[in-house]
């Protein structure tokens, strides 16, 4: 089966994206794994598939595939591209697209200035939503890797993320300790984990190692989830520049039971096709 796609990134996170409106597509973690090889297929850190809404309010479907094969619930780098795409390949004329996740949905606006402005709805705070084992929520937890105690933040965006302060995320142990934290039990369905240094209220930096993947050039859920854990902590301003290594996202919540706002541009490489 030749299907057409676009190669794109958010930040140097990197999609291959697929249009299954106007295409049939079949996809499985063995074919997904097989595209993602940065050598034999086409290279990518997620696979988004932009399918037909199975809801009325709904304008599509968003899924996404980790270069694993693993299906997850929420990429916000690529909700960014995920709304580009769609205009691009005039899927939808709208400045405002509603799109529904695994585990939710989301509001992609496309801003004048081209960046795209992501509503990644309410962070998901309590343990046994996330999940992760703990007796009760809390905004810092002592988590126990290797007979070493970390103090780390627990937060859902759809998708896990434990969040651990550093000093300096360029001296961060974020491959190696982030692949152990990645598979810790107390994450039963495995976890994203990110090393943040605050550089003051309004401005931090963040490296990300992602589940599924390994340490990305930028992270949007990340992001969300890193600010979500210094505003819990009384550390950062309601709005904060996250400087990933691949650049730079605007982040914005207002507290507890508000929606995380996500700004940030979205970037097509090349359009092409492929036997599946
Ligand atoms: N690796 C993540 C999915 C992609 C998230 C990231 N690329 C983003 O921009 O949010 C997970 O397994 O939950």
């Amino acid at each position: 089966m030749l299907v057409r796609f676009s190669k794109m990134h958010g930040l140097g996170n990197d999609f291959m994206v697929i249009d299954a409106v106007a295409q049939r597509v079949r996809l499985t973690p063995e074919t997904v794994k097989r595209l993602a090889d940065r050598h034999t297929g086409v290279g990518f850190d997620q696979l988004l598939l932009v399918e037909p809404p199975s809801r009325p309010d709904m304008d599509f479907r968003y899924r996404i595939f980790n270069a694993d094969g693993s299906e997850v619930e929420h990429c916000g780098n690529g909700a960014r591209c995920f709304a580009r795409f769609v205009r691009e390949r005039r899927l939808t004329v709208k400045q405002e697209i509603q799109v529904e996740t695994a585990k939710g949905s989301a509001v992609l606006k496309v801003l004048q200035d081209r960046q795209i402005q992501v509503d990644m709805g309410v962070p998901i705070l309590q343990p046994v939503e996330i999940p992760f084992a703990a007796e009760r929520q809390a905004e810092v937890y002592s988590l126990e890797v290797e007979g070493t105690s970390y103090d780390v933040s627990a937060v859902s965006m759809g998708n896990p993320h434990c969040v651990l302060l550093v000093d300096d995320v360029a001296q961060a142990p974020v491959k190696q300790l982030g692949r152990v934290i990645e598979c810790h039990p107390r994450f039963p369905q495995r976890v994203n984990v990110g090393f943040m240094q605050i550089l003051s209220p309004d401005r931090v930096k963040l490296r990300v190692f992602e589940r599924g993947v390994g340490e990305t050039r930028a992270c949007g859920t990340g992001a969300c989830a890193a600010v979500v854990a210094g505003r819990l902590r009384g550390l950062l301003d309601e709005t904060v520049c996250v400087e990933l290594p691949g650049g730079e996202l605007q982040i914005s919540w207002k507290g507890q039971g508000q929606p995380v706002l996500m700004t940030g541009p979205a970037t097509t490489v090349y359009e092409g096709q492929i036997y599946l």
